[in-house]
């Protein structure tokens, strides 16, 4: 048995940073993880798919270039392989790069295998049984494949398989109408492909507002993409040419089926029952305030213990936990202003409560909304699509929450971001001066216009 001061299980984004914090203060920690280092960001996640966002950009401008005055010669053609290879290549430098890192620190020893527990302070790796006072885990998520009739007998593709697919598909039905399928949605269509994205939702993107769900929705059918909602009875046969489809009673041929209906933590083969740490219906682990869970010695980090579910919360679990334990500080997950994006083009950028929460959680509430047409940097570019909204507390004048759907959303939401991690009112931001020409622009002018 291999004593160690700390056993991190899985290489995600909490996982390594962890690693080497706790080595740098003189610790001897080991590091398992059974597939890649870098877990689901670097390896199936955001790295690859935004490196395929951009070629589809790339793809989208070319074939706009008229518009702005651009002439190209010839048919603007997709050269899959090429664009697979560069998100290959970005994943790989990464992933490589982790291993450098990781491999030049002392004090880390990394392990290559499952690991499992044993009882609360043994975990078992490829036969051989570690232990530590202090364990972290860090597991992440996995696609969920949902029991639709006939998906079995058919080669349906996932977010992680089709990073290798290097044809372009015919037709593509996505089932499951949120980030992952919008995303991937708009990109196969930039790309070239057919594109049907099946919702059993009565809209897509539903955690946000009605108003955003709309647009997101009326941007992606003016590029061609075909969005069911309201979709019941979906089933698969092998058809002549591929795939059969039937939606609620319609028959339809596809070339390639993505399952894109959300994702499960990897928690139900960790022997989580031997070591007594509770998890939830849906198999998170419960955890406190300070990511510890309800066994002494035990902690869970990133998107396996359910309060987040993005690369940046799993790095801001680290950031919690290294803080609390090496620094002595006392940092909190609620603390944590949720902001997020989803990389469609034009990307949306979101910060806090929706419209819909903040009315549900009793305060009452104030709404400015502009389009993105008024945004000069827009126009100029002529991509005018989208709007931003500020929701804020009429009586504390908090701002309680932003979405910005239009180009650079993703970027210009930091601005409300870092606002309401100040604590920062509405009033205060109302005759800031901010730089022309940019998105960010009308903030300003969008907080003098609460009502
Ligand atoms: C297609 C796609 C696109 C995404 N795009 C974005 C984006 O643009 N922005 C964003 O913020 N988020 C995005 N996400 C989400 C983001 O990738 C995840 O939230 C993030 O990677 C979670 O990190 P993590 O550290 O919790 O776990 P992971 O990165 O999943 O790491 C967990 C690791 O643990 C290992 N492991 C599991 N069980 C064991 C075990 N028993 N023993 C040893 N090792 C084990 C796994 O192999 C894995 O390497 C995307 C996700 C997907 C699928
Ligand atoms: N930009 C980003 O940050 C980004 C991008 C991609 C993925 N992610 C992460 O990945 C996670 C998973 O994303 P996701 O889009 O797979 O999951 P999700 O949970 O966000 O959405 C799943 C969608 O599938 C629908 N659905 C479920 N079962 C269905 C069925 N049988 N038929 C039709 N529709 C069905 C749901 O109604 C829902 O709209 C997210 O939680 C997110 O954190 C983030």
């Amino acid at each position: 048995m291999r004593r160690f001061d700390a056993i991190l299980i899985g290489a995600g984004q909490a996982g390594p940073s962890l690693a080497v914090r706790m080595a740098e203060r003189g610790m001897k920690v080991v590091l398992v993880e059974r597939k890649f280092l870098g877990g689901t960001c670097v390896n199936s996640g955001c790295m690859p798919t935004k490196t395929l966002v951009a070629s589809a950009r790339a793809a989208y401008v070319s074939r706009r270039g008229a518009d702005l005055g651009v002439k190209i010669s010839g048919e603007i053609a997709i050269d899959m392989q090429v664009v697979r290879r560069r998100a290959h290549q970005i994943t790989m430098e990464a992933r490589n790069g982790l291993a450098e890192w990781l491999g030049n620190m002392d004090g880390v020893t990394t392990i290559y295998g499952h690991a499992r527990f044993e009882t609360t302070d043994r975990v078992c790796v490829n036969g051989e049984t570690l232990t530590a006072p202090r364990i972290f885990i860090n597991v992440g998520a996995r696609p969920v494949i949902p029991d639709l009739p006939g998906l079995e007998d058919i080669d349906h593709l996932t977010s992680t398989s089709i990073l290798t697919l290097d044809v372009l598909p015919r037709h593509l039905a996505i089932i499951g109408g949120s980030y992952i399928g919008l995303e991937f949605a708009q990109m196969y269509r930039r790309f070239g492909s057919e594109i049907t994205v099946v919702e059993r939702g009565a809209r897509v993107a539903s955690r946000e507002d009605e108003d955003v769900s709309d647009a997101i929705q009326e941007i992606l059918a003016a590029e061609g993409i075909d969005v069911r909602t309201n979709a019941n009875r979906i089933s698969f046969s092998r058809g002549e040419d591929g795939i059969r489809m039937s939606l609620d009673g319609a028959d339809f041929d596809v070339s390639h089926v993505l399952v894109a209906t959300g994702r499960r933590p990897n928690t139900d083969d960790l022997g989580l029952d031997i070591a007594g740490v509770a998890v939830d219906p849906r198999g998170y682990i419960v955890v406190d305030d300070k990511l510890a869970t309800n066994v002494a010695g035990i902690w869970a980090l990133g998107d396996c213990n359910g309060r987040g579910a993005f690369t940046h919360t799993s790095y801001n679990d680290f950031e919690i936990v290294a803080a609390n334990l090496l620094d002595d500080e006392d940092r909190k997950v609620s603390s944590r202003i949720p902001g997020y994006a989803l990389y469609i083009d034009p990307p949306l950028g979101r910060a806090g409560m929706t419209e819909r929460e903040a009315a549900s959680s009793g305060r009452k509430v104030l709404v400015s909304r502009r389009p993105m047409a008024r945004v000069g940097r827009a126009k100029e570019r002529d991509e005018t699509r989208g709007f931003m909204k500020v929701v804020a507390d009429a009586d504390t004048k908090e701002i309680l929450g932003a979405a910005i759907l239009g180009i650079e959303g993703d970027e210009a939401i930091h601005g409300v971001i870092d606002a309401m991690s100040a604590g920062t009112r509405y009033t205060d931001l109302q005759w800031s001066v901010p730089i022309h020409p940019t998105v960010s622009e009308l903030i300003p002018t969008l907080l003098r216009g609460m009502g």
